[in-house]
């Protein structure tokens, strides 16, 4: 079947085209498709189906008329993914399945208004991120405290002290199990300057990624907390490049560059 490769910030994931939902895709086949040396390689998979053809989500059809289905590295299925979904309006738009401009896509998380930049990026307008309390994050023996968050899909965003570049995730960190029953994306940041921070991040189903559209959100949100502001653009540094949280009372925006780089034949 025919499959793209596209980034957003080294966020990076396969596209699989598959308007009527024909394929079956069980966690041992996403796994595969991501492996970096027995597949094609990929933090996860953005299977493109059209929203009406998707049982799970056939409520937002009349909003968007194709569905984001994540898939993390591992096989699971997450609800959203703020890189994976400026990516997978970036391939719209390429395709000519959708006009430039501003257009929804269905998610599990739900509806997601996205837009192309006049500088080429491409902005998402992520809902409002959800601050659930606090919960500590441990690696390399260090606990460090950070906010929880719901953008959809859970996060914990640790602003720390230590030099996140120093930071050993080569491990899963621990979190408290009976805060993230199904996991949890963590976030550990440095805040640099005003509006500005240096983010690493160990994402669910993943391992250490280059970046996390969904994680910059909450560390922005974290960020801006330490600084005792709730609204404003937050410039974060992630290893894959530099993206913008824009907050403001209702709603948070993320943009950044999403590019398609290659295209060919998987054989399944
Ligand atoms: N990389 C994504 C988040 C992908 C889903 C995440 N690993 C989860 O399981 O929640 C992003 O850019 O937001």
């Amino acid at each position: 079947m025919r499959f793209l490769k596209g980034h957003g910030t080294e966020n990076d994931f396969v596209i699989l085209p598959d308007p009527d939902g024909e394929l079956d895709l069980p966690p041992a086949r996403v796994a595969v498709i991501c492996d970096r040396r027995a597949g094609i390689g990929a933090d996860g998979v953005l299977h493109v189906v059209r929203t009406k053809a998707a049982p799970e989500v056939a409520d937002q059809a009349d909003r968007a008329e194709w569905f984001m289905d994540y898939r993390n590295a591992d096989g699971s299925v997450a609800e959203m993914c703020g890189n994976g979904v400026r990516v997978f309006a970036r391939y719209l738009i390429s395709a000519g399945l959708a006009a430039p401009g501003e257009f929804a896509v269905a998610t599990r998380g739900g509806p997601k208004l996205v837009r192309l930049e006049a500088d080429g990026d491409v902005r998402v307008d992520m809902g409002k991120p959800v601050v659930l309390g606090e919960s500590v994050a441990t690696v390399g023996g260090h606990e460090y405290t950070g906010l929880h968050i719901d953008m959809g899909n859970p996060h914990l965003a640790c602003a720390i002290g230590d030099p996140v570049a120093q930071l050993d995730l080569s491990h899963q960190p621990g979190f408290d199990p009976r805060v993230f029953p199904t996991g949890v994306n963590i976030e550990l940041l440095n805040a640099v300057g005003p509006r500005r921070a240096l983010m690493r991040v160990f994402e669910r189903g993943v391992g250490e990624t280059r970046s996390c559209g969904t994680g910059t959100v909450a560390t922005a949100v974290a960020a801006a907390h330490l600084a005792g502001e709730s609204t404003g653009t937050w410039n974060i540094e992630v290893p894959g490049g530099h993206l913008t949280v824009t907050l403001d009372d209702d709603t948070s925006y993320l943009a950044g560059p999403a590019v398609i780089v290659a295209s060919g034949e998987l054989t399944l």
